[in-house]
């Protein structure tokens, strides 16, 4: 936990990550800056090569940088062992990567509960969560397939919904949305941003600007280095707009359908998504 409420939950400072070797040397992550407070929503864009992917996977804990220091909740976690960073991030991080990475001998169920196991429940109760997070994605009937009987779609959600059910308080994803049609798309991202109304703080790496409207703050980066760094304050236009749908039924009522896949049988029709312009209203500002 933070030492106080200004601690920041990440801090790099000058954190440097380099690849190659002789003339081929490059820093992936150059001198590398960065504070992240808890319960912000941030989206990293930039081209392709700009090093979106490594800084993600360093605060991720699954790479290490070769300089600079990484504080966790005011602690340095560079020096720590690798098992010690793998209970930190059973504890603390889900991460959403953009290839699904499912264990193809465990059922969509056991999947799902895997990350519960490092935390020692029980396995009743390890399934029953894993049920409870595979209905909020529509894959209650699918607990019991195997991973490669699904669709690339629902293989992506299945991801996800493994990433959420140890509910860690910073969620890192990877292009999240990258391979999911836009019914699907709106679905997750709705329950990123219901993470981040609960206080949780989302880091997700994006080529699409337009899922910069559900973040607190983007960061544009160019060569291993932060270009840009932008805080967007969301301000609720009027009393209503407080009344944001957090109940899925709602939510779901108001998503645009998607054409039907062979996967997802046609749905009635739904009523369509009320524009986010006219819930909230956009300060941008400079940090
Ligand atoms: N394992 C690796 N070995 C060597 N070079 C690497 C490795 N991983 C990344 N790089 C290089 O580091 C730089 C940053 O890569 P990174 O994947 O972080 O970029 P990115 O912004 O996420 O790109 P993209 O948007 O295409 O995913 C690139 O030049 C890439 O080629």
């Amino acid at each position: 936990m933070p030492k106080n409420s200004t601690t920041p939950v990440i801090e790099l400072r000058a954190l440097t990550k380099r690849y190659g070797i002789g003339d081929a040397e490059h820093n992936a992550l150059d001198t590398v800056n960065l504070r992240i407070d808890r319960g912000e929503f941030i989206a990293i864009m930039g081209p392709s090569g700009c090093g979106k992917t490594t800084l993600l996977n360093v605060i991720g804990l699954l790479d290490r940088a070769d300089a600079g220091d990484y504080l966790l909740d005011g602690k340095p976690v560079d020096s720590l062992s690798s098992k010690q960073h793998a209970r930190i991030r059973s504890q603390q991080i889900g991460i959403v990567f953009q290839s699904f990475n499912l264990i193809n001998r465990l059922s969509v169920l056991e999947n799902v509960a895997l990350p519960l196991t490092y935390k020692g429940i029980g396995r009743t109760k390890r399934l029953e969560a894993a049920s409870a997070i595979l209905k909020t994605f529509h894959l209650g009937e699918r607990e019991y397939y195997m991973p490669w009987q699904l669709s690339g779609g629902q293989m992506q959600r299945v991801a996800i919904a493994r990433a959420l059910v140890n509910q860690p308080s910073i969620i890192l994803a990877d292009e999240p949305t990258g391979n999911l049609d836009s019914r699907s798309s709106h679905v997750i991202m709705e329950e990123l941003s219901d993470l981040h109304k609960r206080g949780n703080t989302i880091i997700m790496v994006t080529h699409n600007p337009s899922l910069t409207s559900y973040a607190s703050r983007v960061i544009k980066m160019l060569d291993g280095k932060i270009a840009s760094d932008i805080k967007i304050k969301v301000q609720l236009a009027d009393e209503e707009s407080v009344s944001i749908p957090l109940n899925r039924k709602a939510r779901e009522e108001q998503i645009v359908p998607a054409e039907p896949t062979q996967d997802d049988p046609p749905k009635k029709a739904t009523r369509k998504r009320k524009p986010r312009k006219s819930a909230t209203k956009k300060k941008v500002k400079a940090s």
